[in-house]
């Protein structure tokens, strides 16, 4: 709120200000009058003329052309009729427009011009509807006083209106924008008698608001909001402006000067006061600000807030993953957690896991957990009903609104039902007898968490996809068979060769490693700038198969995991992780008091996770539960279309931007998979299953292949390369729900570098995409003796660079996407007519003399440029190795959603004449502050800041020099 008195110094220039004011304030009193007979002298009009026409102009009719249907004429004849002086507005008026906008007939009383324009009351000023009054007869019943243009005489006082009018121009003319404190007083007057006269104002309320108005004006009390001072204020400014350019008057000027400033000083009041009252609202919600909301953008971030506003709610689902080696009894403990499984009442594919099956639960008040779906009705219209009745849906919206929107939602149950149990409460006090159905089964579900239960199939098949769906916001049950020693080796039926990569051999203590150190890496904990809380409960099953008493298997059952957990460095973060609690089951005992106390951890353990309580829009409850219910009707992928055509069935659609930010949040906390670039933000993956399967159709197994696909299909399976007709038998072995969607699981695949289209190198042509596609995962050649591609002798060639993974761990998987970002920027090497593509080891061409090898071995990933001319200068491809490195360490660093580095870049020392693995490495980092480190692997020598970094880190080097000069 503002007050006039703020504006201008100068008390005469402030009562001019509020004569301005009187004036728009009288017009609004005048209003309801003015337009009302407007509408009555038309209809009265068109009544007599009958049919209309509204082909004649203006001109034509003040000419007096006749009208074809006879209409025009007779028009303006009325309208005339009605002058007080005959004397019409033809430059205002359209007579095309005279049987479509009663406002244009009204105009024909107005001023002679400078009204064309205005099509209603609402953009007329005082002038022009006070001269309709004064020259349209039809106003003399509704005035006491006989309406005249005529000025005073002794005889006779000036009507009102005139005197008003009168008003009007003079303050709006004034040479010197000033108002004496005298002339004031007399205007309010006038004003206020026009407004209250006996004959018809006096019982309008517009008029008598507007009598209250001037008073409260008059006495200085009346606050005007900031948005009706910027209006008052613009349009003085536009008159000031207007005068200006006729007359040159530097007191004007100033005015206008001062005008202008006063506007920018409320706009900037207003956006101040938006801002701090945005920054209050965004604090007290700060608390409460998902984590993954705060790392977005600004946009982004302001956008969630704005959809808070409309409500918000605390989002409670645990999201459980349950983990370990294929057969340990994963499914089996699953079963034994959720009701209806354990009680046989829903029928549950016995078969092993295939990717990932996912329940959603529901907590019952007893603490046992049953199957969603069931329970899906109660959820949702809970959920609604408590936003209904808190009536944070209506407060924007108006309530005939609100009932009409709410209908055309007939047909959805869930939301009536939500609505009904809403208004019943609201109607009455107490619940009666007859809302008990209801309560009872609200009462079921009083509690609000949900739990999302993740069965990951063991075999190492799926590992290299399982990694999507792994994040913090997880509580972790690590399965092991407590009767299968942790040394025993894993058997290669289970496909062990696509996720070990150049390991050969892998034991249990190695898959057990392989998922703790899985879940710490995708945790986004390795900045530590928070502390890990515990999220990981270990569970050992075949308890009945254990020997000993009840207190030697508990005992043993710990020694393994002691024993497992031993295998990590002494600092390990991953102890942060390990719940204290550990659990040993016999999955074939249901009844088993351990399965209820499991759930109860589970629950006691995300409680205390940081993102616990978060809160989200309340208006996202309904395109939560849209992806529900396309889940229901087993949807796995969708089209983006059909997402945002169901969004605008819901009550409170997102919209476009809202939606995409709910999708993107949906996809970062991994219940849907969503990519907000190029060809995939037209999908939407409801099903991660459904990635998994897409993956699963590119590994071969026993599919049936066509006798002419035979080779293509053999070269495929030996050296990973999918021709055309080789993918179109992978299609044709699919399901239906990824066949039917062929592009889109070629650009998924693409996008989450599983396959990789090879470049073009034949001169002149270098760098095109090949029709046909090399899978990397599936490389199984092994490499002949690994230091020749390595260290070919004799040849210049790089440092080696080394990529070296925090907590020794390095998924392969890591490796081949890598190798798929290679493939796509620079053509395969060959040898032979083939790719020098192997298991762990890929070469490619950079340019004519230069070439690229890049290898793993346990967790580190090498890379070296080998120039195969041995008289080059490597100087002069400095700048090409900068970007191969970067290119290299975005990408790894974009396979990880988190913002911390997960790996360290060394360099292995440049003396070395064959690389060995692990060997003679320096943290890049050092050189920073130190010019030589000294190398304990090759003779005992120095390896100076220069040698070690004057090829791959450059741009680096030359800043650290600069820096110490
Ligand atoms: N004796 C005994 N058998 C068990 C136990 N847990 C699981 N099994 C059996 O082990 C076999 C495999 O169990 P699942 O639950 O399917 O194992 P999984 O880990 O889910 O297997 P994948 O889904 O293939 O990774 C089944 O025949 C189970 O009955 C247990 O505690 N004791």
């Amino acid at each position: 709120m503002a007050s006039l008195a703020d504006v201008y110094k100068d008390k005469e220039r402030t009562n001019w200000l509020k004569a301005w004011l009187a004036i728009d304030i009288a017009k609004s009193g005048l209003e309801h009058l003015a337009d009302n007979e407007a509408q009555n002298f038309h209809r009265l009009i068109y009544s007599h003329v009958g049919s209309s026409c509204t082909s004649c102009t203006t001109a034509n009719v003040q000419h007096k052309k006749p009208c074809p249907r006879k209409i025009c004429d007779q028009v303006y004849q009325k309208i005339i009729n009605e002058h007080r002086y005959n004397s019409l507005s033809w430059k205002n008026t359209s007579a095309q427009l005279w049987q479509t906008n009663y406002w244009e007939i009204a105009k024909c009383y107005f001023p002679p011009d400078g009204y064309a324009a205005t099509s209603s009351i609402r953009d007329t000023d005082f002038n022009g509807v006070i001269s309709f009054m004064l020259n349209c007869k039809r106003f003399d019943s509704s005035m006491s006083f006989p309406i005249t243009t005529g000025k005073p005489t002794t005889r006779t006082s000036a009507c009102l209106l005139y005197k008003a009018r009168e008003i009007g121009k003079a303050v709006r003319h004034s040479s010197v924008m000033k108002v004496t404190d005298v002339e004031l007083l007399d205007y309010f007057t006038t004003l206020s008698n026009l407004l209250n006269d006996s004959c018809y104002l006096i019982g309008d309320s517009d008029a008598q608001k507007a009598v209250k108005e001037l008073e409260e004006l008059k006495k200085d009390t009346l606050l005007l909001t900031t948005a009706e001072m910027i209006c008052l204020l613009e349009a003085v400014d536009a008159t000031l402006k207007k005068r200006l350019k006729d007359v040159v008057d530097t007191s004007l000027n100033e005015l206008r000067d001062n005008t202008a400033l006063c506007i920018d000083e409320i706009k900037d009041y207003i956006d101040t006061w938006n801002q701090s009252t945005e920054t209050s609202y965004k604090k007290s919600c700060e608390d409460k600000l998902p984590k993954d909301v705060q790392q977005l953008d600004e946009k982004a971030t302001t956008l969630f807030y704005k959809a808070l506003k409309h409500g918000k709610e605390q989002v409670n689902n645990i999201r459980l993953m349950v983990v370990g080696m294929f057969g340990v009894g994963k499914t089996s403990l699953v079963n034994n957690l959720i009701w209806e499984f354990r009680n046989k009442t829903h029928t549950k594919q016995p078969l092993s896991t295939e990717g990932i099956d996912i329940h959603r639960c529901k907590l019952m008040t007893d603490g046992d957990w049953c199957l969603d779906t069931e329970l899906i009705r109660v959820k949702f219209g809970d959920r609604i009903e408590k936003v209904v009745s808190k009536n944070t849906v209506t407060a924007t919206e108006d309530h005939e609104t609100f009932k009409e929107r709410i209908a055309l939602h007939k047909g959805d149950e869930i939301l009536q039902h939500g609505i009904k149990v809403a208004k019943r409460k609201l109607e009455t006090t107490s619940l009666d007898e007859s809302t008990n159905e209801i309560t009872t089964s609200l009462d079921e579900s009083t509690n609000e968490i949900t739990v999302s239960v993740w069965d990951f199939a063991g075999q190492t098949l799926y590992y290299s996809t399982h990694q999507f769906f792994l994040n913090e916001r997880s509580i972790y049950v690590v399965v092991m068979d407590m009767t299968r020693s942790l040394k025993d080796i894993v058997s290669k039926s289970d496909g062990i060769g696509i996720w070990c990569g150049l390991v050969d051999s892998c034991t249990y203590l190695d898959i057990f490693k392989f998922w703790l150190n899985a879940i710490h890496m995708n945790s986004d904990y390795q900045s530590g700038e928070r502390t890990i809380k515990p999220n990981v409960i270990l569970v050992g099953t075949r308890k009945d198969k254990m020997k000993g008493s009840a207190e030697e298997k508990e005992e043993n059952m710990n020694l393994y995991f002691d024993n497992a957990l031993c295998s990590f460095d002494k600092h390990s973060p991953i102890f942060n992780h390990i719940y204290k609690n550990r659990f040993l089951v016999n999955n074939l005992c249901p009844e088993d008091s351990a399965f209820a106390e499991l759930r109860k951890e589970i629950i006691s353990l995300a409680t205390k996770q940081d993102y616990w309580d978060e809160e989200y829009p309340v208006r996202w409850i309904h395109m939560e539960q849209t992806l529900d219910k396309m889940r229901d009707k087993k949807r796995q992928i969708v089209k983006m279309k059909d997402v945002e055509k169901e969004d605008l069935e819901n009550l409170h659609p997102l919209g476009i931007e809202e939606l995409t930010l709910f999708l993107e949040l949906q996809h970062k906390q991994g219940n849907i998979i969503f990519f907000n670039s190029g060809a995939l933000k037209d999908f939407v993956v409801l099903a991660p299953q459904w990635i998994i399967e897409a993956f699963k159709c590119f590994i071969p197994h026993n599919q049936k292949i066509e006798a002419t696909v035979l080779k293509d299909w053999e070269e495929y399976k030996q050296y990973a390369i999918l021709k055309p007709n080789v993918l179109d038998e992978v299609m044709k072995n699919s399901p239906p729900y990824i066949h039917e969607y062929r592009s889109a699981v070629i650009n998924y695949m693409e996008y989450l570098n599983v396959i990789a289209k090879p470049l073009t190198s034949e001169e002149g042509i270098t760098g095109i995409p090949l029709d046909f596609h090399i899978v990397p995962c599936l490389l199984s050649r092994a490499p002949p003796p690994l230091h020749i591609f390595t260290s070919p002798p004799d040849k210049p060639q790089t440092p080696v660079l080394a990529f070296v993974f925090c907590g020794k761990f390095l998924p392969p998987s890591f490796f081949h996407r890598l190798v798929a970002v290679c493939i796509r920027a620079w053509p395969i090497c060959q040898e032979r007519g083939q790719y020098c593509l192997f298991n762990g080891l890929a070469i490619f061409t950079l340019n004519d003399t230069y070439t690229l090898r890049i290898w793993y071995m346990d967790y580190i990933i090498y890379a070296r440029i080998v120039c195969c001319s041995e008289n080059e200068q490597l100087d002069n491809f400095i700048w090409l190795f900068q970007e191969v490195r970067r290119k290299l360490k975005k990408s790894l660093k974009d396979f990880f959603y988190q913002s911390s580095s997960v790996f360290e870049e060394c360099i292995q020392c440049p003396d070395m004449k064959v690389s060995l693995h692990n060997e003679g490495l320096f943290i890049v980092k050092k050189f920073k502050y130190t010019n030589a480190i000294a190398c304990r692997v090759c003779n005992p020598h120095a390896v100076t800041r220069s040698n070690a970094m004057k090829h791959w880190f450059k741009e680096k080097l030359d800043r650290i020099e600069t820096d110490d000069d």
